[in-house]
């Protein structure tokens, strides 16, 4: 895999972890603005998650890494993005649940997030990088009250 540098989020806590993975995924985007991208095509997605924390847990980690891909690689590679309910088109406010880049991030965010919430030693994700292109990449940063505690 290739090594990055990645934008950095600046905070307090005492440990940083890194978690890059690959995610092989189709999509598209149904709004006519969207030019080529209406049509269904794929992408190599590079991801990359920052999780932060002050406290390790019994096992001496701040989250085990294998989770957080089994998170999101084990759920969405080799899939349609469009599939997921967290995609759809039925959402109140559609456009906001499209499979774009901006999009696929805060999802991604939301989904891990929730599972850190489990954790007795509350680690935190502060920062979602996700690369759809060679060229192209979004980074998503919750804001305070994103968090539910
Ligand atoms: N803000 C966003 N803009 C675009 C998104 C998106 O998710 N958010 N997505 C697309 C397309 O889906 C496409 O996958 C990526 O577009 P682009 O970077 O233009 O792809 P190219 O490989 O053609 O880029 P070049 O730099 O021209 O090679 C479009 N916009
Ligand atoms: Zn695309």
């Amino acid at each position: 895999m290739l090594h990055q540098f990645y934008p950095q989020v600046q905070h307090e806590y005492r440990y940083e972890l890194n978690k890059d993975m690959h995610l092989a995924a189709a999509h598209f985007i149904p709004a006519s603005a969207a030019g080529k991208c209406t049509n269904i095509h794929g992408h190599t997605y590079v991801i990359n998650l920052t999780i932060a924390g002050d406290e390790l847990n019994d096992t001496g980690f701040l989250i085990d890494f294998k989770l957080l891909k089994d998170i999101v690689h084990k759920r969405f590679d080799h899939s349609l993005l469009n599939d997921y309910h967290e995609f759809g088109e039925s959402q109140t406010n559609s456009a906001d649940t499209f499979p774009t880049t901006e999009v696929v991030a805060r999802t991604i965010w939301q989904l891990v997030q929730r599972e850190l919430d489990q954790c007795d030693n509350k680690p935190c994700c502060l920062q979602v990088l996700v690369r759809e292109t060679p060229t192209s990449y979004v980074v998503y940063r919750p804001k305070k009250g994103d968090f539910s505690s």
